[in-house]
């Protein structure tokens, strides 16, 4: 059901800084930030040749990677991101099989225009997973 790996996301304490060492350090492909209200988030993408990163920042009172940040405060791997073809056949199928999908269960729009949702790390070996429709 899964598919390709669409990105690893990387919560940081300093998005100029992480943009900026992925940029100049790591010679890498670095988009803009993004600001994400519907998700809590800024985000910056880097682009590899094979997948993306996702640097994470909260964004306004209530983001989701608040407590990530004060129980890691030199940042860390927040979730990975698989795609999907169909993800309503997706999230029907995890939840008969007893995952917890997050939030209310509908799938929101994430940073690139496609429906996501997230599955509860604890369902999935301590990994946080995002699903995206492709
Ligand atoms: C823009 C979009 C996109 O790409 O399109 C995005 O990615 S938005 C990316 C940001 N959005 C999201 O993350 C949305 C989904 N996330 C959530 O709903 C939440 O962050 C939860 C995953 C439910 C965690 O909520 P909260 O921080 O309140 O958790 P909590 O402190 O009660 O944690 C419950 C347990 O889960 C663990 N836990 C928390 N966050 C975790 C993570 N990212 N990876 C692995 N484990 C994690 C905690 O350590 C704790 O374990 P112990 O009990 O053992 O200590
Ligand atoms: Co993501």
């Amino acid at each position: 059901m899964i598919g390709r790996l669409n990105h690893v996301a990387i919560a940081v304490p300093d998005l100029d800084a992480a943009a900026a060492q992925y940029r100049d350090t790591l010679g890498a492909d670095v988009g803009a930030p993004q600001d994400e209200p519907d998700h809590g988030v800024t985000v910056v993408f880097i682009t590899l040749p094979n997948t993306k990163i996702e640097l994470l920042y909260p964004l306004g009172e209530n983001s989701p990677i608040t407590g990530f940040l004060e129980k890691n405060p030199s940042g860390g791997i927040h979730h990975i991101c698989y795609e999907v073809e169909d993800i309503i056949a997706a999230r029907d199928r995890l939840q008969a099989a007893g995952a917890r999908v997050l939030g209310t269960g509908e799938p929101k729009i994430g940073a690139h225009g496609k429906p996501v949702l997230f599955l509860h790390p604890k369902d999935f070996n301590g990994a946080l997973v995002e699903l995206e429709q492709v």
